[in-house]
């Protein structure tokens, strides 16, 4: 095959964006559509994993010359999260590409559809070049990631195909950076999201009185501010990088007596809620955590519960916290590292990231797993309104995928593969 002109390139990551796949209604069966056409024409064998029902996961594999070597695995969502198309200056999902600043706009340009379409691009250079792998390398593109990913990786961890794929290093999705250096995570922190229900005397709005739901929750939400301050001042201040310390936002506040005019104004409501996404790092003393949620943001004696919606482990199946060892001690590493600079690229010092991700399932069973999606000089816009990706940006992380993939792909003289040498 012929090598793609960049114009086509962009407009099959344009076609790629113009899915509507956001939750919580994604149109998996055209993203699996698109992207098994896209599998075809790179020539990877493709086949779909229903492991729950319309919920596609879409599993190609490029052939290495040793398919006994630990595979790697390329991994991306296909879903994205829901977006306020009035709010944006192009809708979500037309994927323009406004020609003076050259910035494709559209809901998953870079959370993360961008990084499943540079892989496949990625690859099909690689295959135009001749390049043949030794270890087989994997692509997944899994749904759900953006509501937990329990249906999606979760589920895929525990299938008798992934066993089958014996993977030895998982790629997964990263964040821009405004400079040149492209960020690079060993780890993430961990997602608890709750709600806080209240319930308490309900009273004459005129009056004060203890106990109302609307107090016993509010005292909640003045300790958990004072929490969260605390927090906020160790990054403010420099003292610690974002992905280190634990965060707390309220999603929501649900609370009043609504009448189809607008809120009763003189009636102290008998319940009151809040949501919570908490954000915890490796390492976070959890018993501390859980003890400061029971005791101090959604105590009983105040007339509280609490109600997990997401609690993922922090730890890994040894008990460890579930990081990546970014140094030489881990031989991927170093590969990593050459194969970007090999591209003309710089990765900057490992970091924490500070959201989550599918790749905490692969860590968690004890596979490394790094987070990095090829973006630079670009503003960290995932969930945001206008998210957009430059064509200029999109079309060097191709490059940079390419160098990846061919230094991963073949068969080094480091430990990585030291009992397949040994065979040899
Ligand atoms: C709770 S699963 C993670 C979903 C999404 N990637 C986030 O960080 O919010
Ligand atoms: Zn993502
Ligand atoms: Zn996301």
């Amino acid at each position: 095959a012929s090598p793609s002109s960049d114009a086509e390139v962009i407009s099959r990551f344009q076609e790629y964006l113009r899915i509507d796949t956001a939750q919580p209604a994604p149109d998996y069966a055209a993203a699996v559509a698109f992207l098994r056409g896209q599998a075809d024409a790179a020539g990877l064998e493709a086949s779909t994993l229903e492991l729950v029902a319309g919920k596609p996961l879409l599993l190609l594999r490029w052939p290495g010359r040793r398919p006994s070597l630990p595979s790697v695995l390329l991994n991306s969502h296909t879903d994205v999260v829901p977006s306020e198309p009035h709010k944006w200056e192009h809708p979500p999902f037309s994927a323009a590409l406004d020609e003076a600043s050259g910035r494709i706009y559209a809901r998953g340009s870079q959370d993360m559809k961008c990084v499943g379409m540079q892989y496949l691009e990625a690859i099909r250079r690689l295959r135009s070049a001749g390049f043949i792998p030794d270890r087989d390398i994997y692509l997944t593109f899994v749904p759900d990631e953006e509501i937990g990913g329990h249906d999606g990786v979760e589920a895929f961890v525990k299938s008798t195909e992934f066993k089958e794929m014996n993977v030895g290093l998982v790629l997964d999705e990263g964040l821009p950076s405004l400079g040149e250096e492209y960020r690079v995570f060993y780890g993430e922190r961990s997602p608890w999201w709750l709600t806080i229900k209240a319930k308490g005397a309900p009273g004459h709005g005129a009056k004060l009185y203890d106990g109302s739901a609307m107090e016993n929750l509010m005292k909640s939400v003045e300790a958990i501010r004072k929490f969260r301050t605390s927090q906020f001042d160790l990054v403010k201040s420099g003292a610690k990088a974002e992905g280190d310390v634990v965060s707390v936002n309220f999603a929501y506040l649900k609370a009043g007596t609504p009448t189809p005019t607008g809120f009763v104004m003189n009636l102290q409501p008998s319940e009151a809620e809040i949501g919570l996404d908490i954000r915890l790092p490796p390492g976070v003393h959890i018993e501390a955590m859980e003890r400061r949620l029971a005791e101090e943001w959604a105590p009983s004696s105040r007339n509280l519960t609490f109600e997990f919606k997401q609690k993922a482990s922090v730890l890994d199946k040894f008990g460890k916290p579930a990081v990546t060892p970014a140094d030489s001690s881990n031989s991927w590493w170093p590969l990593l590292e050459e194969a970007v600079k090999r591209a003309g690229g710089k990765l900057g010092k490992p970091e924490i990231f500070p959201a989550s991700t599918d790749a905490r399932y692969f860590r968690e069973i004890g596979l490394p797993a790094f987070g990095f999606s090829p973006m630079a000089n670009t503003p960290i816009l995932l969930h945001d309104h206008n998210e957009f990706l430059s064509k200029d940006e999109y079309l060097k992380g191709i490059g940079i995928y390419e160098s990846i993939i061919r230094t991963l792909a073949t068969l080094k003289d480091s430990n990585v593969d030291e009992e397949s040498r040994a065979e040899l």
